[in-house]
C-alpha cells in the first residue's frame, strides 16, 4: 500500500484558496439536473464524491458540459423527474450526498434504478429514507441486506401527504426528501422523529432548493411543509462556496503550530455549518477572525482541552480529536453516534489510531475522551479508505515525531489535492 511520511513540523503560514464545497456541489448539480433552465455551476468540487453525482446524472440523460478542470459545470436542467426505459444500474461509490439525495429523486420518475456502491455502503443505513418513501408510493426492493444497499427502485412517481422520518442516523434522510418534495404529486408534511442529527446540513438544503427558486416551511426542523407540483427553476449562474470541512486542517495546523493560516472560500457569510469549527478552535485558545468569505486563525494562547456536544458538525469534529493532542488537559467530543455510519466507524477507529501515537482514549458509545501525550510516539497510522482520517492525523506531524499515513490517495473521497496544499503552509 501507498503511504506518505510526514517528518516532524513546526510551523504553519499562509493563505489557503479552498476546493469547493461537496455538500453543496452535489446538491446543486442534482437540483440543476431537475430544474428548468440551464445553471451554470462555478467552483465545483472535483473529488470522487462529485464524480459519482456526475457519472450518475450522464446515465441519466442529463446534458452537462463540465470545463477542462471540471471546476465550472453547465447542466442542462431536464424541468422533470428522471425517466427510463431501460433498467439503469447507478454505482455511487461511498458517497452519502449521491446516493441519499439519488434514492429519493429517482422515486419521482419513471422506470427501473438500482443503486450501488462500494462495499462500505454496503454497510451505510438507509432505512429510514426508505421507510419514509414507501407511504409516498415508493417500490424499493433491497438487493443484500434490509436496510442497507444497493436496491432496486421501481419508480412510478410520488404523492403528497403527512409522513414522518427518523433524523438520528443521518440528516441526509430528511435532505433527500425535502429536496424530493416538490415534484411529488401533492402537497407533503414531513415530521422528524426523534432528535435531529447534523442539523445545519438542513440548512444547507433548504438554501440550495431556494437558489432554485423552492421556498420550505420549517417548523423549528421538526416539522416541513413543501407545496407538490412545483418546478425547480435555474438561477442561472451559480457559485460554490469553499468547502467548510477541508478548511478544518488548516485552521487546526494554524492553532496548534502558531504562525497565522487564511482560508478563503467560507467565512462569517457561509451557509455551512462546519464553519463553526473555528469557534471550538477559539474556545481551546486559538485567536479567531472573521471576514464574509474567509477564516483566518492564529495561535492565541496555550491550547486547552474542552468538553463538548459536536453533533452539529460531525466531519469538522474530527479534526478536534487531532487537535486534542496538542492541548493542556483531555477533550471529549460528544453526541457523534453516527461516526460510527459514516466512511468507516470513526469512534473506533480514531480511538485506535490516537493510541498509536501514545494518547489515552476512551471510545464511548457516542463519544470519544482523548488525553495528550507529554509527547507523541513516531506512528504508521492506518486510514481506513476514510479521507478524514488521512487529513486529521497529518495534524500529528505537529508533534516532533515523524508520522506516516497509509494509503493518502484516499482524500480523493472529497480533496485530491490535500497533501499538497498541506505541505505548502506547513514546515
Ligand atoms: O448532507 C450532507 O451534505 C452531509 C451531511 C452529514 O452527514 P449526516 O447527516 O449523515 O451526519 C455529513 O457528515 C456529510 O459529510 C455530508
Ligand atoms: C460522512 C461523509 O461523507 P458522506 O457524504 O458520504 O456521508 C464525510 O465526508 O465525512
Amino acid at each position: 500500500m501507498d503511504s506518505l511520511t510526514l517528518d516532524p513540523l513546526s510551523h504553519a503560514e499562509g493563505d489557503v484558496q479552498l476546493p469547493g464545497s461537496k455538500s453543496l456541489s452535489n446538491r446543486l448539480l442534482l437540483l440543476a439536473a431537475l430544474a428548468e433552465g440551464e445553471t451554470r455551476i462555478t467552483n465545483l468540487l472535483d473529488s470522487d464524491d462529485v464524480r459519482h453525482m456526475l457519472n450518475a446524472l450522464q446515465l441519466l440523460g442529463v446534458d452537462y458540459t463540465l470545463s477542462d478542470d471540471r471546476r465550472s459545470c453547465t447542466v442542462k436542467g431536464t424541468g422533470k423527474p428522471f425517466r427510463t426505459d431501460q433498467a439503469l444500474e447507478l454505482f455511487l461509490g461511498n458517497a452519502g450526498t449521491a446516493m441519499r439525495p439519488l434514492c429519493a429523486a429517482l422515486c419521482l420518475g419513471q422506470g427501473d434504478f438500482t443503486l450501488t456502491g462500494e462495499p462500505r455502503m454496503s454497510e451505510r443505513p438507509i432505512r429510514d429514507l426508505v421507510d419514509a418513501l414507501r407511504p409516498l408510493g415508493a417500490e424499493v426492493t433491497y438487493l443484500k441486506e434490509e436496510g442497507y444497499p444497493p436496491l432496486t427502485l421501481h419508480a412510478q412517481g410520488l404523492r403528497g401527504g403527512t409522513v414522518s422520518i427518523r433524523g438520528n442516523i443521518s440528516s441526509q434522510f430528511l435532505t433527500a426528501l425535502l429536496m424530493a418534495a416538490p415534484l411529488a404529486n401533492g402537497d407533503l408534511t414531513i415530521d422528524v422523529e426523534g432528535e435531529l442529527v447534523s442539523k445545519p446540513y438542513i440548512d444547507i438544503t433548504l438554501h440550495s432548493m431556494q437558489l432554485f427558486g423552492i421556498k420550505v416551511d420549517n417548523e423549528n426542523y421538526a416539522r416541513f411543509f413543501i407545496r407538490g407540483n412545483q418546478t425547480y427553476r435555474s438561477p442561472g449562474e451559480v457559485m460554490v462556496e469553499g468547502d467548510a470541512s477541508s478548511a478544518s486542517y488548516f485552521l487546526a495546523a494554524a492553532a496548534i503550530a502558531g504562525g497565522k493560516v487564511r482560508v478563503y472560500g467560507v467565512g462569517a457569510d457561509s451557509v455551512q455549518g462546519d464553519k463553526a469549527f473555528a469557534e471550538v478552535l477559539g474556545k481551546m485558545g486559538a485567536q479567531v477572525t472573521y471576514g464574509p468569505t474567509w477564516i483566518e486563525v492564529s495561535r492565541g494562547s496555550h491550547l486547552k482541552g474542552v468538553d463538548l456536544d459536536l453533533n452539529a458538525i460531525p466531519d469538522a469534529a474530527m479534526t478536534i480529536a487531532t487537535t486534542a493532542l496538542f492541548a493542556e488537559g483531555p477533550t471529549a467530543i460528544r453526541n457523534v453516534y453516527n461516526w460510527r455510519v459514516k466512511e468507516t466507524d470513526r469512534l473506533s477507529a480514531m480511538a485506535t489510531e490516537l493510541r498509536k501515537v501514545g494518547a489515552s482514549v476512551v471510545e464511548g458509545e457516542d463519544f470519544i475522551e482523548i488525553t495528550p501525550p507529554a509527547r507523541l510516539t513516531p506512528a504508521s497510522i492506518d486510514t481506513y479508505d476514510d479521507h478524514r482520517m488521512a487529513m486529521c492525523f497529518s495534524l500529528a506531524a505537529f508533534g516532533d515525531a515523524a508520522i506516516t499515513i497509509n494509503d493518502p490517495g484516499c482524500t480523493r473521497k472529497t480533496f485530491p489535492e490535500y497533501f499538497d496544499l498541506f505541505r505548502q503552509i506547513t514546515r
